[in-house]
């Protein structure tokens, strides 16, 4: 056969395969799927997710609607981009598509899924969920934490003082990460002084973020896992032995230290509180017990907050500035506010928070335009199901585009891609989840089990900043030309870092 008839051959079934998947993807046994763009052959649409997947699937589904399907690699994927189909799949149908998929990067890094975000739905996330929420995440915990969170934006607002006398500009970015850190650190591991080699952790989180976030072939294409083409596995395999050695040491220590748990009942971090119910005696009918018994859940479930609350919270702050950057009117009016709640005279408390309503709006426009997971965390469904007419066949990846919900003018009206706070003047939309138009912390059994520690941190880091500095942008540089590129991964924060001039502003 000559190299042209072989090469046409090979077209023909490649086509023939291309075909198959087409029809496959479009329809099963007669049901239709919703509609969505032709994929390639193996790939599916992959290759049109691009550098910043959440951005792509927002034009696509111009093109094919609010429920697209798309296949990535061998995996079905419903793509909803509206508040009516948003709560189709996660209120009404909540369960159906209450379990998170299998991927590379939790088997790797939670330990076998064995934390609580990338656990599929069952008796054992139900229990860690329940347990986590009661004893990590209570209003009261967060509560018992006030004075970490106050002594920690202490300390920032004295560093950027200083830099203020000295008419420097600062790494805002930088600094905001290092503040959450601090606070989350000294939570959940008692101390937040692990830096400086013996510790680590945020680095070799960092690279945890993005093997998770990434987007990874062999999720998709399990025949291609063994080739490991974009070294992901290679990466996971090293980050989840650095992260393994870090939190054993973590743990020992505190197996050293723990005296009697009655003496520190109220400022117990979380590894305390966790390695009480370890300790505790058997008993049979003690559902967490019967699930939380190993040293292994412990970690991952650690591992869990630690990836779930550094990067949300900073991000948060980090874009919220920089949209008041560009609107010296917010700002301007924030300031205001503090000025007539807290005056000129004192600092910021949490008690001021409740009484500080514009800010509010501000950061809940903030998270419309930049919510930290523009996809939220990837669902899949349990069973197959019928929703507006499309069949949505068992174990598809569901991901909801709040990202593109907050741009869609039938939604927001016109001005939807603007920074306009104001929108929610005597309005009652909230950002708990039950508003589908707004949830950049989900909706529904898995929505966010941290939202009311996120906000807290985000409100009085906010606050702070905002209260006790005016903020300059470098070099001359417009408020128009400020960069406002982002980065995907697990998490959505700025490409580049903020950087900007304080001036002190306060009388004390
Ligand atoms: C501004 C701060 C935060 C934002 C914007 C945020 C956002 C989110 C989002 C979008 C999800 C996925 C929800 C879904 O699939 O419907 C999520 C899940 C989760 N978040 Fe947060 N989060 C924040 C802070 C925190 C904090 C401080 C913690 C804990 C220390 C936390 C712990 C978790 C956990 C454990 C899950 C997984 C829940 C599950 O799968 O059952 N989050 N968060």
């Amino acid at each position: 056969m000559t190299p042209l008839a072989l090469a046409l051959l090979s077209l023909l079934l490649l086509g023939t395969i291309y075909a198959f998947f087409y029809i496959f993807l479009t329809t099963k046994n007669g049901r239709k799927l919703p509609p969505g763009p032709r994929g390639l052959p193996i790939i599916g649409n992959l290759h049109m997710l691009g550098t910043l997947p959440h951005q792509s699937l927002h034009h696509l589904a111009k093109k094919y609607g609010h429920v697209m399907s798309i296949r990535l690699g061998y995996v079905p994927a419903i793509v909803v981009s509206s508040p009516q189909a948003a709560e189709l799949f996660l209120k009404t149908h909540d369960v159906v598509f209450a379990s998170r998929p299998k991927i590379q990067a939790s088997e790797y890094l939670s330990y076998g899924s064995k934390g609580m975000a990338f656990t599929e739905y069952g008796p054992y996330w139900r229990t860690s969920r329940k347990w986590c929420t009661l004893h990590l995440l209570s209003a009261s915990k967060v509560e018992q934490f006030a004075p970490v969170r106050k002594a920690e934006l202490g300390s920032l607002v004295e560093t950027l003082k200083k830099a203020a006398a000295a008419g420097e500009t600062v790494d805002l970015s930088q600094k905001v990460g290092e503040v959450i850190e601090n606070i989350m650190f000294k939570m959940i591991f008692g101390r937040s002084n692990y830096k400086n080699g013996t510790f680590g952790l945020k680095p070799v989180i960092e690279e945890t973020l993005h093997l998770v976030g990434a987007f990874n072939l062999s999720d998709y294409v399990p025949f291609l896992a063994p080739l490991d083409l974009q070294g992901l596995t290679r990466r996971l395999k090293i980050s989840s032995k650095v992260v393994d050695e870090i939190l054993e040491n973590i743990i020992d220590e505190h197996e050293q230290h723990m005296t009697n748990p009655k003496e520190q009942q109220l400022h117990r971090d979380f590894v305390d509180v966790m390695l009480s119910l370890l300790n505790k005696p058997m008993d049979p009918h003690d559902e967490e017990h019967k699930y939380i018994i190993e040293r292994t859940n412990i970690k991952a479930i650690l591992l869990d907050m630690v990836a779930a609350a550094l990067d949300t919270s900073a991000t948060t702050v980090e874009w919220t500035m920089a949209e008041l950057l560009r609107h010296p009117q917010v700002m301007f009016n924030v300031q205001q506010e503090l000025e007539n709640v807290v005056g000129r005279n004192r600092l910021v408390e949490e008690s001021d928070l409740s009484k500080l309503t514009y800010l509010d709006m501000v950061i809940k426009e903030s998270m419309r335009l930049h919510p930290v997971g523009p996809l939220l965390l990837p669902r899949e469904s349990i069973e197959d199901i019928t929703i507006m007419g499309y069949f949505i066949p068992k174990k598809s990846r569901v991901l909801v585009n709040v990202w593109s919900m907050a741009r869609d003018p039938n939604v927001w009206s016109d001005n939807a891609e603007a920074f306009f706070p104001e929108r929610f003047k005597d309005s009652n939309i909230d950002f708990r989840g039950k508003d589908f138009q707004l949830m950049p912390f989900g909706s529904g059994r898995r929505g966010c089990p941290g939202m009311q520690l996120g906000l807290v941190n985000v409100r009085l880091a906010l606050a702070q900043l905002v209260h006790c500095f005016e903020w300059q942008l470098p070099d001359g540089m417009l408020p128009s030309g400020l960069d406002m590129t982002e980065k995907f991964g697990l998490s959505l924060p700025r490409a580049n870092h903020l950087l900007l001039k304080p001036n002190y502003r306060l009388h004390v």
